[in-house]
């Protein structure tokens, strides 16, 4: 369960987010809007990437803000650019990096390696070097090596920006099956669709919260 309180914040003189206040304890949230109006705050606030100048985040009831360690250790977070993510030379060694953080035994290590990089196609890359990935391949990885560590909570910042349609209906279908609760910003409307619910921000605050048939119908009327 995340909740916000409150939450403003500025960077600099711009505000980006005013007054906003959400529990978000639904199984697979969307949240959309314009460029710019605020949406990879709000996310990136769960788990203190960003920490609001007033009001408060928690997670399971923790306070975002004074629990950084323990907030990250329940909360994935999955940037849209791959490269911020990707950390050792080979894709599988990228994989058993985030294992590590795992209480699992070596030879689960690699059986839980295993299932992941064939869950997301890239077995036949295990052994290739993550930077000469191609874009999309580069965000199936980093997607990956945070699925792989089993987080409770999951927040991806457009995950599907260098993904072809092949690898976006991957992701979708990775999305429904997933028990963790999921909290996707997204451009991509159609992978929202069946989520259960969707929430609109513009210029700072939530302008519409509903399930995404009307939400997204609210989205497309004000972007029109
Ligand atoms: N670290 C930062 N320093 C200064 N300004 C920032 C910073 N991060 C974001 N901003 C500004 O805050 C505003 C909101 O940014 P944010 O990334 O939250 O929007 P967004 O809705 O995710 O946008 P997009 O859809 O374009 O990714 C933007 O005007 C952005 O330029």
């Amino acid at each position: 369960m995340i909740q916000f309180t409150d939450v403003s914040h500025a960077y600099g003189d711009r505000v980006v987010l005013r007054e906003v206040s959400l529990t978000l304890s639904e199984n697979r949230i969307g949240i959309v809007g314009a460029n710019g109006s605020g949406k990879s705050t709000l996310a990136r606030m769960i788990n203190a990437l960003v920490v609001p100048d007033s009001g408060t985040v928690t997670v399971d009831g923790l306070p975002v803000a004074k629990n950084k360690r323990e907030v990250r250790r329940r909360v994935g977070f999955i940037f849209s650019d791959p490269d911020r993510q990707i950390i050792m030379p080979t894709v599988r060694e990228d994989i058993e990096l985030s294992l590590r953080r795992t209480d699992l035994d070596k030879a689960a290590r690699l059986e839980r390696a295993r299932e992941v990089l064939a869950r997301f196609g890239l077995d036949d890359h295990a052994d290739h070097p993550a930077q000469r990935l191609s874009g999309g391949q580069k965000q199936l990885l980093a997607l990956a090596s945070i699925f792989v560590t089993d987080p409770a909570i999951i927040v991806a910042d457009e995950p599907t920006t260098l993904l072809d349609l092949r690898n976006t209906r991957m992701l979708t279908d990775v999305f429904a099956t997933l028990d963790e609760q999921l909290v996707v910003v997204s451009h991509d409307l159609d992978i929202l669709a069946d989520f259960d619910r969707v929430i609109v921000v513009d210029e700072g605050r939530i302008v519409a919260d509903d399930e995404p048939r009307p939400a997204l119908a609210a989205y497309r009327e004000m972007m029109a």
